[in-house]
């Protein structure tokens, strides 16, 4: 039976609150319940508990797994076990290859007339707002639908920053500080960008990578934790592309689904804040206030999205970090950017801030997480809404911690996830067309994401359309009287062909 091996993203964690002193708790061994069962049943050889690797078998995808010490787990996790199983078979790592890595990320409008038709991209995502079954066909007018009304907002937080997302920018510059950081470890690799919701697009970049020839690719997502809504989101669309095109059902390529754990970035996290620690007064008595962007708590309760857990260990690194450097401030993690009527990860960030300020935290220090350039959430949520909100709470010394963007330290980190990754690239390919389908590095994609959501449960849809009313609670249950409400509008004016989205001319769709 043909084996294959593939890297899960997932990874146990405490989960954590913080005590009267601010210093965050160890509690239960992992937050949701899903990866806690999933993780005793792969516990058993007194390892780590950081790390699992699964073995899958390609005739019954069966699940073996595996583990590794956190030590292991920091470098290159696949390459410990590929060494044992397939050391003979690995491809050279350069000879006549022509190597491209991938950089899968978000994208931004570049200017206020994008922001309608990138929200439309984002919400047309089914990784975004997964419809029933039976509803899918509404999935772009819907889209069409929510990003006129929500463009409004949107266009105030870009023109507050600029007119525009500085996304692409920092990408291109992180791609190009990659491509050089792997050249100068003889690695002649070119690098693309493929961005999710707007240019240039995942299908943009495809595109030159088969112009260019490339043979083995590395595909990169640029977000350090995995969640089904970012990386899941990206990796699903690259699949559906690989799948139906010949060069790329042949082009040899894996995947690093995520790679918060990594010592490098670990340690360049650690950095920027023992940095921006030094502008304080008292550095000691500032509290460290991790702020990741927030998901739906269905995704992580209902689909076993692994993102939560993944952030709570990624704190935990970094406050091991810099422990290690004699750094003991009091830290908690809250998530930011919530939209729509469901619940979202807790706690919020707003309400942390407030919290904090009553428990007469007097210095904060801000560390965006759960990406790695400035973007709009950064540049006017944490900098202008959240500090805004911060001195109103009582907290009279506000700090940011920048995001990576082309950090050296950070740079040099990705490029070694590279090419630690490139004697996996291919490593795992299989002649049989069926298997190739439905196994790494491909089916790596699709094993992953099969594995915590195999039934794609239908999630409610985070983004409000229509609320009313004064309480939270009444807020809630009217936004989803008015999702239903409008569901049956474009129902109507799906069947009829007539309705009040035709009046106005926004049925058509984009992209
Ligand atoms: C790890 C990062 C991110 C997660 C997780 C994520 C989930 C998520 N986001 C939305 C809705 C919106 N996101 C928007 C912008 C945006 N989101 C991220 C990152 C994550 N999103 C970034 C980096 C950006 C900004 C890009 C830029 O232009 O600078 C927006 C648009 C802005 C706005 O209107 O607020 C929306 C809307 C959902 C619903 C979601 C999980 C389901
Ligand atoms: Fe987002």
């Amino acid at each position: 039976m043909a084996e294959s091996i593939a890297m899960l993203p997932w990874s146990i964690s405490s989960s954590a609150h913080l005590d009267h002193h601010h210093r965050m708790l160890p509690r239960a061994l992992c937050s949701s319940q899903k990866l806690y069962r999933f993780s005793e049943a792969c516990m058993d050889g007194g390892l780590s508990r950081n790390c699992v690797v699964a073995k899958y078998s390609s005739t019954q995808s069966s699940l073996l797994f595996a583990k590794q010490s956190r030590q292991k787990c920091l470098t290159p996790l696949k390459a410990v076990v590929a060494s044992e199983t397939q050391a003979s078979s690995v491809t050279p790592l350069i000879g006549n290859d022509k190597i491209g890595v991938l950089l899968l990320n978000l994208g931004g409008p570049e200017t206020l007339d994008d922001v309608q038709p990138f929200l439309f991209n984002l919400f047309a995502d089914p990784d975004i707002i997964r419809l029933p079954r039976l509803f899918r066909f509404l999935q772009k007018p819907l889209a069409q639908f929510i990003s006129v009304f929500r463009a409004s907002k949107s266009k105030e937080g870009y023109a507050a920053i600029g007119g525009g997302s500085p996304l692409r920018r920092i990408t291109d510059a992180q791609a190009e500080e990659l491509r050089k950081s792997l050249w100068s470890k003889n690695v002649p690799a070119k690098v693309y960008v493929g961005m999710r919701y707007w240019h240039p697009f995942t299908e943009e970049a495809i595109e030159q990578i088969k112009r260019d020839g490339i043979t083995k690719l590395v595909v990169l997502p640029l977000y350090p934790q995995f969640s089904i809504s970012t990386s899941g989101s990206s990796l699903r669309l690259l699949e559906g592309i690989f799948r139906e095109d010949e060069y790329l059902v042949n082009m040899q390529h894996t995947v690093i689904p995520s790679w918060y754990q990594r010592e490098g970035y670990i340690k360049a996290m650690a950095d920027l804040i023992e940095k921006e620690l030094k502008n304080f007064d008292s550095p000691d008595k500032v509290v460290i206030f991790f702020s990741a962007h927030g998901v739906p708590l269905a995704y992580v309760e209902e689909a076993g999205d692994p993102y939560k857990a993944e952030m709570e260990e990624c704190v935990d690194l970094i406050i091991e970090e810099l422990d290690k450097r004699k750094i003991t401030n009091a830290y908690t993690l809250a998530y930011q950017s919530r939209v729509g009527p469901v619940e979202w990860l807790k706690p919020y960030t707003d309400e942390t801030i407030i919290e904090l300020g009553k428990k007469g935290v007097k210095n904060l220090l801000a560390v965006p997480i759960s990406f790695v350039s400035e973007h709009i959430e950064t540049l006017e949520e944490i900098d202008v809404e959240y500090k805004e909100l911060a001195l109103k709470s009582g907290i009279a010394n506000w700090g940011r911690v920048p995001a990576l963007g082309c950090e050296p330290t950070f740079i040099s980190d990705l490029a070694d996830a590279v090419i630690e990754s490139l004697p996996y690239v291919g490593a795992m390919a299989v002649s049989n067309i069926e298997a190739r389908q439905s196994l790494v590095p491909l089916g790596s994609v699709e094993e992953l994401l099969t594995a915590y959501d195999s039934q794609r449960r239908e999630l409610p849809p985070p983004v409000t359309v229509w609320e009313w009313g004064w309480t939270k609670s009444a807020e809630t249950w009217n936004g989803r009287a008015a999702m239903l409400a409008v569901l049956v509008l474009l129902v109507l004016e799906v069947t009829t062909g007539e309705g009040f989205l035709h009046q106005w001319g926004i049925f058509p769709q984009f992209r």
